[in-house]
């Protein structure tokens, strides 16, 4: 977000200060903990979804994880200073939100990341949950408007065709693009496969640029 203003127009960091609510999200360098610490709370996630586990078990884990809360409670931060989600080295940029992709490929002509579902996306009989490719395909769309120099925009729709079952723990890959652009509105479209290029989905979606002051 370093574009200069040109010719009286308002340049992107303007835009930025225009749009209400909006953090200026600038990239996070945490300690050598930070990613390490992801992928355990990432594990857990697997194990919370997935362990049968006695109860004398379960009580120990909740304590543990009541202690970790009351460790970390202190350090809640505001929306665009909070580390994750602002480490572009990390898988899902260390938000645990994010699936546990990395960014291979981030320029106008589109974006394209690789990672795998995990156990804790597991929908039924093995394959992803229907409702976590939106998050995937949302994410890639808001980073494909933001690679190809778009100011702020807003997924105002987004459809998804779902040609086969997604696999877990198989690595994939999702590629997206800007097609066209109208006025505020960009036309995005994007392809998720596996690594052989057999198409699991594909999606296409508006997003829409915010009016300055526009939550
Ligand atoms: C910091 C990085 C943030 C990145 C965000 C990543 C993407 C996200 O996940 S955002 C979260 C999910 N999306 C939302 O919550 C959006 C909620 N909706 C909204 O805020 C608004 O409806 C918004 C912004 C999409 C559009 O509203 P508004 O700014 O009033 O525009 P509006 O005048 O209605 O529409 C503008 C144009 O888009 C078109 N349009 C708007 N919505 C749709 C739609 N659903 N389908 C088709 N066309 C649409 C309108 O017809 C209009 O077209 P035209 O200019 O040709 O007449």
């Amino acid at each position: 977000m370093s574009e200069q203003a040109t010719n009286g127009q308002t340049s992107v960091d303007e835009e930025y200060e225009h749009h209400g609510g909006f953090p200026k999200f600038t990239a996070a360098t945490p300690g050598p903990n930070f990613g390490p610490f992801i992928e355990a709370m990432r594990t857990l996630q697997d194990l919370a979804v997935s362990i049968d586990a006695p109860d004398d078990v379960l009580a120990e884990a909740r304590a543990q994880a009541e202690a970790l809360a009351a460790l970390l409670a202190p350090y809640e931060a505001k929306e665009g200073e909070a580390t994750g989600g602002r480490v572009i080295g990390l898988p899902g940029r260390g938000s645990l939100l994010m699936l546990p992709w990395m960014i291979e490929k981030f320029d106008a002509e589109g974006v394209r990341s690789r990672g795998v579902f995990r156990r804790y996306h597991l929908g039924g009989n093995a394959a992803a949950h229907g409702g976590v490719l939106p998050l995937l395909f949302d994410d890639i769309f808001g980073m494909t408007v933001h690679a190809a120099g778009r100011p702020i925009s807003r997924t105002a729709y987004l459809h998804i065709n779902y040609r086969k079952v997604t696999p877990l723990n198989v690595p994939l890959v999702i590629e997206g693009r800007v097609d066209r652009v109208e006025g505020r509105k960009a036309f995005v479209s994007a392809r998720l496969t596996d690594e052989a290029g057999t198409l699991l989905a594909d999606s296409d979606a508006l997003m829409v640029q915010l009016l300055p002051g526009q939550q």
